[in-house]
This record gives C-alpha cells, sequence and structure tokens, in this order.
C-alpha cells in the first residue's frame, strides 16, 4: 500500500499572520516530515470578537506569507461558511475529501490547548485528526479536568507512533519558542511602531499600504 499523506492543519485568527506561526510551522513541518501544512484562517472565530480586519484581508496576509515556501499552502474554506468557524466542521470536510487513511494532524498552541474543553464537539475531534500541541519548554498543563483526562486517554511520546494511525492521538511537540503574538503586533501598530523583526516583508508591506492597526 502507498504511504498515505500526512497534512498538518494550523487553524487561527491570524490576525495578523506573523514569523512565530510561520517559524513553527516550518519547524513542525520537518519533524512530522508533512506532506503539506496548511494554514486554515478562521472567519468568524468562536472564542473571541470578530475582528477589526476583515476576513478577506486576513486570508490575503496568509497568502502573501507563505508565497513561495515549499509545502505550505493556505485553505480558505472556513470564509465560505457565514457561521461560527467551528473546528470540527472543518475536519468533517477535510476527512472526508481526504479519505480514511489519510494522517490528519490539527495543530494547536498549549494555551489553546488548554481550553479544549469549551470548543464545540470537543470530544469528537480526535475522531477525525491527532491534535498536536505546539508546547514550550515551560509550557504549564492542566493536570485535571477534562483536557487532563483526554491527554491521559490519547498521549503518543513519538512521532513515529503518531504517524501510525490517521487520526485519534495526541502528541506534544517543543518546538523552538517564538515570542511574538499578534496582540503584541496590533499593539505596536497602534502606537506608531513598526514591527518588521514579527512579520514577513510581504504582509509588513500590506499592513502599511492598506493601513490596518491604526485604530481599534
Ligand atoms: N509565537 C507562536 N509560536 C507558536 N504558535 C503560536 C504563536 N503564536 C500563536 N500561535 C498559535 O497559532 C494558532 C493561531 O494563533 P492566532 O492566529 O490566534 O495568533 P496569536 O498570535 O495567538 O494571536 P492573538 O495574540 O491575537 O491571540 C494558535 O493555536 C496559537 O496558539
Ligand atoms: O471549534 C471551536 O469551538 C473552536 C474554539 C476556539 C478556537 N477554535 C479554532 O482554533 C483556532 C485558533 O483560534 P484563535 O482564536 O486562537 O486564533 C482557530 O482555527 C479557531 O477556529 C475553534
Amino acid at each position: 500500500m502507498t504511504k498515505p499523506p500526512v497534512i498538518a492543519l494550523l487553524g487561527g485568527t491570524f490576525d495578523p499572520i506573523h514569523n512565530g506561526h510561520l517559524l513553527s510551522a516550518q519547524e513542525l513541518k520537518a519533524v512530522l516530515a508533512a506532506d503539506e501544512f496548511r494554514f486554515i484562517p478562521c472567519h468568524r472565530p468562536p472564542h473571541r470578537a470578530t475582528p477589526g480586519v476583515s476576513s478577506q484581508q486576513r486570508l490575503a496576509m496568509v497568502e502573501l506569507a507563505i508565497a513561495g515556501k515549499p509545502g505550505l499552502s493556505v485553505d480558505g474554506r472556513e470564509l465560505q461558511r457565514d457561521q461560527l468557524s467551528y473546528t470540527i466542521d472543518t475536519l468533517i470536510e477535510l476527512r472526508r475529501e481526504y479519505g480514511e487513511h489519510a494522517v490528519l494532524c490539527w495543530v494547536m498552541g498549549v494555551d489553546a490547548f488548554c481550553h479544549l474543553d469549551t470548543w464545540h464537539r470537543w470530544q469528537e475531534l480526535l475522531d477525525y485528526a491527532h491534535i498536536i500541541v505546539m508546547a514550550r519548554p515551560e509550557a504549564t498543563l492542566p493536570t485535571q479536568g477534562p483536557v487532563a483526562e483526554l491527554l491521559a486517554a490519547h498521549q503518543v511520546e513519538t512521532v513515529a507512533v503518531l504517524l501510525q494511525q490517521p487520526a485519534g492521538q495526541l502528541l506534544l511537540q517543543t518546538l523552538t519558542p517564538y515570542p511574538i503574538s499578534a496582540t503584541a503586533i496590533r499593539q505596536a501598530f497602534r502606537e506608531g511602531k513598526r514591527p518588521s523583526q514579527a512579520l514577513p516583508e510581504p504582509v509588513l508591506n500590506y499592513i502599511e499600504q492598506h493601513q490596518l492597526y491604526r485604530s481599534e
């Protein structure tokens, strides 16, 4: 049988996408030997206010950020659903498209993972994909409660074990920490600064051309 594809999926508000996302994605893609690392900008984030910057502009910035970077792609499907961007809906669609054998890996930061039990139909997520948590050396994980129980039941220790199944397992993968956040970037622009180290140049240019994040 031919080797099934390994697809990593990073959902986010990407308001804006930044070098922390990109560098982590490239590192994780290499760790997984993934065929593709796909960014999935959300349209209407379920757990935060709708961003001031439009979904189309956030998508455009992701497109600019990944242009020319092999193996990185963007998927705008959540913009087609005019409802809250629930991850379970996206994973059900992707599993249907890729078939039962593809290895689908939903990627998230450790902060997001700590609140996973607040997500819509969160107990079904592992039916459709693995979850990979981008951990930091100092990251604290819950030791009790539903997320701790999920971890205890589904955690695997290595990528090799994870890749033996198409879905259903949880991996904490320590990556190089990049202390960059979109919140700090938006704040920097509001203060009239130019956070050029935190952003890919085409994204920085786009933000300036469209005068984004000047006020909020
Ligand atoms: N510097 C970073 N390194 C690794 N992962 C990150 C980093 N910043 C964000 N992430 C993760 O990427 C995903 C999408 O993040 P998101 O678009 O919300 O960016 P953010 O920088 O966390 O934004 P904000 O500051 O507005 O919350 C989340 O799972 C988040 O945990
Ligand atoms: O499905 C949910 O209930 C859910 C709740 C919170 C966040 N998410 C997804 O998690 C991803 C990261 O969200 P955020 O707000 O940290 O950018 C993004 O793809 C969201 O759609 C999904």
